[in-house]
């Protein structure tokens, strides 16, 4: 923490360089906290270029002191970011992180439980356009997970301008929420993302992060398309899994259509967003309703026609 303290000092002192230097010394002496900060760094491109060689050597230096860093190392190898680690062998290495780590045991129990628990069903809404329910595709437990790791990251929502391509808050979506990008992709998260997958039959690279949106209030998504206009890489599909249900109101309306829809918790809505031709399918125009009473969780993949990769494209 110290350091962090010094070099923040120096870094407003106007020596960006002296203060990353600082941290770097710190974390190869074993600052865990100076690892875990640098690393970050390195994966975003903070502060200096982006190396995920260096990512990987500061989250290894972190490692030798830090929980934390050891699940983050995990997490990062599993889900391709910093080298290729199949499934069973990350659940190997959760298991042994789990003998002394709390939050690596939680992962465990999620993983387990679903190993026997999964019986996810998809029931059709409408043919054309394509509108789906997929019954039981996330568990209570694991959608009172993604709300648990997701409650410290919510922030005000934004849009993609369809103009510049670019990020920016707008009254048309008033809720708060979080993007799980790769350093927030647990095991948990990434066996979703895998469910996900299946119940769509699509690859689980062409999805965006998994993204958490919490709706209490007057808060809505006001109507609007998750197509957007002349991305090259479409959003083919929306899946919605609704996280909680204690609530009133808070469907998801497709005003074109005449629909109003809600799943029970851990249920997924699955709608196609473009027309047979590739182009966006206009009756597919749908809002999130103010939730009358209560909060609206819910958690939102958006998928693109081809692989989507977050690194590059996000
Ligand atoms: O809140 C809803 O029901 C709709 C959410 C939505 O449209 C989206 O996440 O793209
Ligand atoms: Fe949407």
């Amino acid at each position: 923490m110290a350091k962090l303290e010094d070099a923040k000092r120096l870094f407003h002192a106007g020596d960006p360089d002296g203060a990353v230097a600082l941290v770097a010394a710190a974390a190869e002496d074993g600052d865990s906290e100076a690892g875990l900060a640098i690393a970050h760094w390195r994966l975003f491109g903070l502060y200096g270029p982006r190396s995920l060689p260096q990512a990987d050597h500061y989250l290894r230096c972190a490692a030798r002191t830090s929980a934390e860093a050891r699940r983050l190392h995990l997490y990062l190898r599993a889900n391709g970011t910093l080298g290729t680690l199949s499934h069973e062998q990350a659940v190997e290495e959760l298991r042994d992180l789990a003998v002394d780590d709390p939050v690596a045991q939680q992962q465990m129990r999620l993983l387990n439980a679903a190993e026997e628990e999964e019986n996810w069903r998809t029931e059709p809404v409408s043919e054309t356009p394509s509108i789906r329910m997929v019954r039981h595709l996330f568990s209570s437990a694991e959608c009172a997970y993604l709300q648990q790791m997701s409650a410290p990251r919510l922030r005000p929502s934004t849009i993609l301008d369809p103009q510049t391509g670019a990020r920016r808050p707008d009254p048309v979506r008033t809720s708060v929420g979080a993007a799980l990008s790769p350093v927030e992709e647990d095991l948990v998260v990434g066996m979703l993302n895998r469910r996900i997958a299946a119940a769509t039959g699509t690859d689980r690279m062409q999805g965006e992060p998994l993204h958490i949106l919490r709706y209490s209030g007057a808060q809505e998504y006001r109507p609007h398309h998750d197509a957007v206009a002349g991305l090259e890489n479409q959003r083919s599909h929306t899946l919605i899994v609704y996280l909680t249900a204690d609530y009133e109101g808070g469907e998801t309306a497709f005003p074109e259509l005449g629909f109003r829809l809600r799943g029970r918790q851990g249920d997924a809505l699955l709608f196609a967003n473009l027309r047979e031709d590739g182009r966006p399918d206009l009756r597919m125009r749908h809002a999130g309703l103010p939730a009358t009473s209560g909060a609206k969780w819910i958690a939102t993949r958006w998928i693109r026609t081809r692989p989507y990769h977050v690194w590059k494209d996000g």
